[in-house]
């Protein structure tokens, strides 16, 4: 192996640590917003409230994209992610209210 490929490896090897280390905040970070998500459930299932809220989500989006840009994330992706997100929790709210 030449210098160059095995200072490539090194740098490759670096940066997936920061990927994992990064996957792993993902990860925790999700689970902390479910959790907080899953007591929102709970409430709005007690006290008959719908499992959406359209208005709360587009100032969410519409903050969001905001703190995209700052973080040089593409806005739309973060958008696509937090619907995702969003779309899992009004599933789960749903349940909640069956
Ligand atoms: O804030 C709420 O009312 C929630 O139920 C939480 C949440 C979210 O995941 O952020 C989910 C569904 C609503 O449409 C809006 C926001």
């Amino acid at each position: 192996m030449t210098d160059a490929v095995t200072r490539a490896a090194e740098i490759l090897k670096e940066h997936r640590e920061s990927i994992d280390r990064l996957d792993a905040i993902l990860v925790y970070t999700l689970g902390e917003r479910f959790k907080h998500t899953q007591a929102v459930g709970k409430l709005k299932a007690e006290h008959d409230l719908p499992p959406s809220d359209p208005d709360r989500e587009a100032r969410q989006i519409a903050r969001l994209e905001e703190l995209a840009l700052a973080a040089d994330l593409d806005p739309e992706f973060a958008k696509s992610f937090l619907q995702f997100i969003i779309q899992e929790v009004i599933q789960h709210h749903r349940k909640h209210q069956q």
